[in-house]
């Protein structure tokens, strides 16, 4: 482990006595420190050295710690920094986790936690004033797989397992997950992804965790829905031995698991609201206290929870607490549905039949003939990813080749009915019926071919006189970017780099 005096420490606070108490707490840890007393002082400090951390008061007599965050963000500085706020502000605490400080610590500084804190956003173990599980080992909550569960409640994950890499698509919007990711990562702050099921949150809890300096600690994935509600506080919190009936020896909780890691809260708008207020406390106090014991232990923990549900919506009906998706909600990642992303469809597909294959020992995975991808393009995945993964296994069963081709994927045509009902997300009205006219045009032989080929060049013209974006030429014909992608992918219509291309295995 790098020794403490490697790490270079400024401490930036007006009050002499307070200075002088962070800088002896920290000079006894074994770290290099330097004070200063204002954001001027700071910044000539910071224009001459670097340093691996900066902890400010947020005010201070020429401006703000956030102001000083603000400068080193501004100036792409890799300092981590943890700002001091005064009890009874969380909006200034949330404020500073959004501009990119690491953590905050409120005042009265607790001494233990401000240790906890530092020795964390520096990526050295042991942070949290307990013992820590080793880095790599299984964490002793992986025992709470109790028997007689529908569905596991609780995965650990220790070392890497490339989240980032299994994340497969460069839409837009998967660029920008992407990017936010990796801005996250490097802080404290809780984090709420939101996102249908299916479409790769845990993903992006992993890839978080995974790309923060606590990698090497462990990231407990607890789905919160599979949890009988009597259980809930002990599996959570852990107990002692005699706390109940059958408690015949200690047990840890998900967040002593988690020590030093990541806690993943699946499904968090599952919990019932006397355990919603429990979770509350524990992230205030950022300590724990099991059933059976008397007093809290301190745990440093990144808590990252995800939901499908609107959990602004949940607060409004009152089955969600306001506080707690207060803390919850620093930064939301959403993650888009399969439907609004269809063209990263290719990769994702790709990538899964390559992970298939890996599984299976196979190689080279099987490939998607175009038109069995054409007809994936045209069903609307109400189950996101997860389905695509389930019908790619069922397909690379079924398939003895190694294309993979329309029949393999069991859509039944009845899918695709329900699927363009539901994305169009309006009723399908009937045109209005013209009376024929003389010199009319003889009658299609095939309705269906005939107005999809005119949808097709309707679509076609608008993107090109909208210089091919999509948003704009949609909006030309009354249809959200949503809609247009869909009718798009359904025509096999495709915007390249240098026009419009079609897909002619379309129909
Ligand atoms: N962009 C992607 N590329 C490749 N695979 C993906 C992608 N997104 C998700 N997956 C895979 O899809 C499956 C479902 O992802 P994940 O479990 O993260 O979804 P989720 O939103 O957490 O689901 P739920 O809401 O049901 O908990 C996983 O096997 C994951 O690896």
């Amino acid at each position: 482990m790098t020794s403490a005096s490697h790490y270079s420490l400024l401490v930036v606070d007006d009050e002499p006595d307070l200075r002088t108490l962070y800088e002896l707490t920290l000079l006894r840890e074994g770290y290099d420190v330097e004070t200063a007393a204002s954001v001027e002082d700071a910044w000539a400090r910071l224009r001459d050295r670097t340093y691996s951390a900066v902890i400010s008061d947020m005010r201070l007599p020429d401006g703000s710690g956030l102001d000083l965050l603000r400068r080193l963000e501004e100036a792409g500085r890799r300092e981590k920094t943890i700002v001091i706020t005064a009890f009874g502000s969380p909006e200034n605490a949330v404020e500073a986790l959004k501009a990119g400080a690491y953590d905050y610590l409120t005042k009265p500084v607790d001494l233990k936690q401000f240790r906890s804190v530092i020795a964390s956003a520096l990526g050295r173990p042991n942070a949290g004033g307990g013992a820590s599980a080793a880095p790599g080992s299984a964490a002793p909550g992986s025992a709470v797989r109790g028997a007689g569960r529908s569905a596991a409640p609780v995965v650990v994950l220790t070392g890497s397992s490339g989240a980032l890499d299994r994340m497969a698509g460069q839409s837009a919007a998967m660029r920008q997950v992407r990017g936010l990711i990796e801005k996250v990562a490097r802080s404290m702050a809780p984090v709420l992804v939101s996102g249908e099921s299916g479409t790769g949150k845990e993903l992006v809890a992993r890839a978080i965790h995974e790309g923060s300096a606590r990698r090497a600690q462990p990231f407990i994935a607890v789905n919160c829905g599979a949890i009988p509600e009597q259980l809930l506080e002990a599996e959570f919190f852990g107990y002692r031995k005699g706390a109940f009936t059958g408690a015949a020896e200690d047990r840890e909780g998900f967040f002593q698991a988690a020590r030093g890691g990541t806690l993943f809260l699946d499904e968090i708008g599952d919990l019932p609201l006397a355990m919603q207020s429990k979770l509350l406390r524990v992230i205030q106090e950022r300590a724990v206290r099991p059933v059976g014991a008397v007093s809290e232990a301190p745990v440093d923990v990144r808590i990252i929870s995800a939901t499908h549900k609107d959990l602004g919506a949940e607060v409004q009906a009152g089955r969600f607490r306001q506080d707690l998706y207060y803390r919850l909600n620093v930064i939301q990642i959403r993650v888009p549905s399969l439907r609004e992303r269809l063209e990263d469809l290719p990769a994702i597909c790709e990538r899964v039949l390559e992970r298939i294959a890996q599984d299976a020992g196979v190689w080279p995975p099987p490939r998607l003939a175009p038109e069995a991808l054409a007809r994936l393009a045209r069903y609307a995945f109400p189950g996101n990813v997860r389905e695509l993964e389930n019908l790619l296994h069922r397909a690379v069963a079924l398939t003895d080749s190694e294309w993979i081709d329309e029949s393999d994927l069991g859509l039944p045509d009845a899918v695709f009915a329900d699927s363009l009902a539901q994305e169009l997300e309006t009723p399908v009205t009937p045109a209005p019926a013209t009376p024929p006219a003389p010199g009319e045009p003889p009658l299609p032989s095939d309705l269906a071919a005939y107005l999809d080929a005119v949808e097709r060049d309707i679509l076609i013209r608008a993107l090109e006189k909208h210089r091919f974006n999509r948003t704009a030429a949609g909006a030309s014909l009354g249809l959200s970017l949503r809609q247009m992608r869909y009718r798009m992918a359904r025509l096999g219509v495709m915007v390249a780099e240098h026009g419009v291309t079609v897909d002619p295995d379309e129909p």
